[in-house]
C-alpha cells in the first residue's frame, strides 16, 4: 500500500502544467468504439481512469496502444462482450460503455458503476434517455442490460442537470435514426470537448455548450486525430495552492474562461489573480478574507473544486460556509482536515470553516479524489510530516502529481507501507 508523504511549509515557486482533463478522457476513450477505423487521441492525463478504460478497450477486443499522452484506438474488431464486473466498478465513467456499446452495437451489458462515493449517484436520466431512443433497459443483478431492435431520435428533457446523462445520450444518440433533442442538458466544456470528437468522426451534433443539443443521426462514423482540452479541475486546484502555499506560481496549460467561478472566489477572498491567454499567474496571497461558495453545474462553482477550496478557507480570516447543492455528502475530508487543527464542521450539506488556522501534519486518509487532493493542499502548509492513506484516489485524477509538485519545490514523497489498510473501501 502506497502512500504519500509531505514535509510541509516548503514556500512554493515556479512554472506548473496542467494535464488534459480527466472528464473529458473517460468519455473520449468510450465514444471510439463508434468509429469504424482507428482514432487517436492526444494530451490523455497519465491517470489509472484512463489506464482502466484502455483495459475495457482491450476486454471488448480492440487494439489500444497509450505512449505519452497519445492513446491510438482500433475499434474495428471490437465486439459486444459482457462487462457486469472487474474493471468497470473501478471508475465512474465506465457508463459510457453504455452509451457507446448501444450506439455501436445496438446491446451492452455493463457492471453498475464505481467512482466516488459523494452521496447517492444515480444514472436514472441516462437510462431515461436510453429508453426514449428505444431501447429495452434491465438491471439484472447490478448490471445494466440494454438491447435495442432499432435506435430512433426522440426528444428528450432531463430532469436533473447531469454531465454523464448528456454526454451519454449523445453516444447512443449519433448513429440512431433521426433527430435527437437533449432539454436541459449540461454545459460543460467537457461536453463541447467529447461533441467535437464526434462531429470529427463524422456526426451531426449542435448545441453542445448550451443547455439544448440537437443530434441528427448517421449511418457511419469514421476514426479521426482529437488533442483533448486542460482539465479545469486540476488547474483549479493548482490555483487554490498557489493561494494557499505559493510565493509566485504559473499554471500553464489552463482555459481562464474554463475557471472563471474559482478565479471570482479567489478575487473576493483578497487573491490576486492575473490571466493570461492559456496560462493564469498568482503570487503570494496575504490577508485572506472569509468567503461563502455554494457548488452549481457549469458555469458555477464547481463541486469538484470545494473539497480543495475548504483548505484555503481554513487560512482566511473569519467564518466560511461552502454548500454543495451538487452531492450531499461531499465533506468526508473534514473530520480529516480537522486532524490536522482545522476548525471545522458538516451542518447537513454544508460546511463551516474558520481561520485563520494553523495546520498541524498528522496520518490521514483521502476517502475519494478530491478529498485526497484536499489533504495534499493541506500537508503542503502543514507543520511537520503528513502521511496521505488510499491514495489510489488521487491517481485516479492527478497525472503526475509528485512530479509536478516537485517541480516548485515541495518535498512529497510516495512510500510504500506494508502495513497501510485501506480504511475507505472502493466500491467494488
Ligand atoms: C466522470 C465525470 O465526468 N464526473 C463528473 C460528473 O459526474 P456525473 O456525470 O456522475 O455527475 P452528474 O452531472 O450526472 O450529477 C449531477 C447531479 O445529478 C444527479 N443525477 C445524475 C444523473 C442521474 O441520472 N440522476 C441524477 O439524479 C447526481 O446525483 C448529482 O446530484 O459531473 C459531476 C458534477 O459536475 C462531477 O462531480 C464529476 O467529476
Ligand atoms: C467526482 C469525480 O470523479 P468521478 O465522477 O469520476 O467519480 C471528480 O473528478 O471529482
Amino acid at each position: 500500500m502506497d502512500v504519500f508523504k509531505i514535509n510541509g511549509q516548503q514556500r512554493l515557486q515556479g512554472t506548473i502544467k496542467v494535464s488534459g482533463a480527466k472528464n473529458s478522457a473517460v468519455a473520449l476513450i468510450p465514444a471510439s468504439i463508434l468509429a469504424n477505423s482507428p482514432v487517436t487521441i492526444e494530451g490523455l492525463p497519465e491517470i489509472s481512469d484512463v489506464g482502466t478504460l484502455k483495459e475495457l478497450l482491450e476486454e471488448l477486443g480492440g487494439e489500444a496502444r497509450f505512449d505519452a499522452g497519445t492513446m491510438y484506438i482500433d475499434p474495428t474488431n471490437m465486439q459486444d462482450m459482457p462487462l457486469p464486473n472487474g474493471n468497470v466498478k473501478k471508475l465512474r465513467a465506465s457508463y459510457y460503455l453504455m452509451g457507446a456499446m448501444l450506439g455501436r452495437f445496438k446491446k451492452a451489458v455493463i457492471g453498475l458503476p464505481g467512482g466516488c462515493f459523494l452521496g447517492p449517484r444515480p444514472i436514472d436520466q441516462h437510462i431515461k434517455g436510453f429508453e426514449a431512443l428505444g431501447a429495452k433497459v434491465t438491471n439484472e443483478h447490478g448490471a445494466i442490460y440494454l438491447r435495442a431492435d432499432e435506435l430512433r431520435g426522440a426528444k428528450i428533457y432531463l430532469d436533473v442537470v447531469s454531465v454523464g446523462a448528456t454526454i451519454n445520450i449523445m453516444l447512443a444518440a449519433v448513429k440512431a435514426k433521426g433527430q435527437t433533442t437533449i432539454e436541459n442538458a449540461a454545459k460543460e466544456p467537457e461536453i463541447i470537448d467529447v461533441a467535437t470528437l464526434l462531429n470529427n468522426m463524422g456526426a451531426r451534433i449542435k448545441g453542445a455548450g448550451t443547455n439544448v443539443i440537437r443530434i441528427d443521426g448517421v449511418e457511419e462514423l469514421h476514426g479521426t486525430n482529437h488533442t483533448i482540452i486542460p482539465d479545469r479541475i486540476e488547474a483549479g486546484t493548482f490555483m487554490i495552492m498557489a493561494a494557499v502555499a505559493g510565493d509566485g506560481i504559473t499554471i500553464d496549460n489552463v482555459i481562464p474562461f474554463h475557471v472563471e467561478a474559482l478565479t471570482a472566489k479567489l478575487r473576493e477572498m483578497g487573491v490576486k489573480v492575473e490571466e493570461g491567454e492559456e496560462s493564469i499567474f498568482i503570487p503570494k496571497s496575504e490577508n485572506l478574507q472569509a468567503v461563502d461558495v455554494k457548488t452549481l453545474v457549469y458555469p458555477g462553482f464547481p463541486t469538484d473544486l470545494q473539497q480543495p477550496f475548504s483548505v484555503l478557507m481554513s487560512q482566511a480570516t473569519g467564518s466560511s460556509v461552502i454548500t454543495d447543492t451538487i452531492y450531499s455528502a461531499r465533506f468526508k475530508h473534514i473530520d480529516e482536515l480537522k486532524r490536522m487543527n482545522a476548525s471545522a464542521r458538516v451542518e447537513g450539506r454544508t460546511a463551516i470553516i474558520s481561520g485563520p488556522t494553523k495546520l498541524e501534519s498528522a496520518s490521514v486518509y483521502a476517502s475519494d479524489l478530491r478529498a485526497g487532493a484536499a489533504l495534499v493542499l493541506a500537508g503542503l502548509i502543514a507543520e511537520g510530516e503528513t502521511e496521505i492513506r488510499d491514495i489510489y484516489h488521487i491517481e485516479r485524477g492527478y497525472s503526475s502529481i509528485i512530479d509536478k509538485l516537485r517541480g516548485l519545490g515541495a518535498d512529497i514523497r510516495r512510500e510504500t507501507l506494508e502495513d497501510a489498510k485501506p480504511i475507505f473501501k472502493e466500491k467494488f
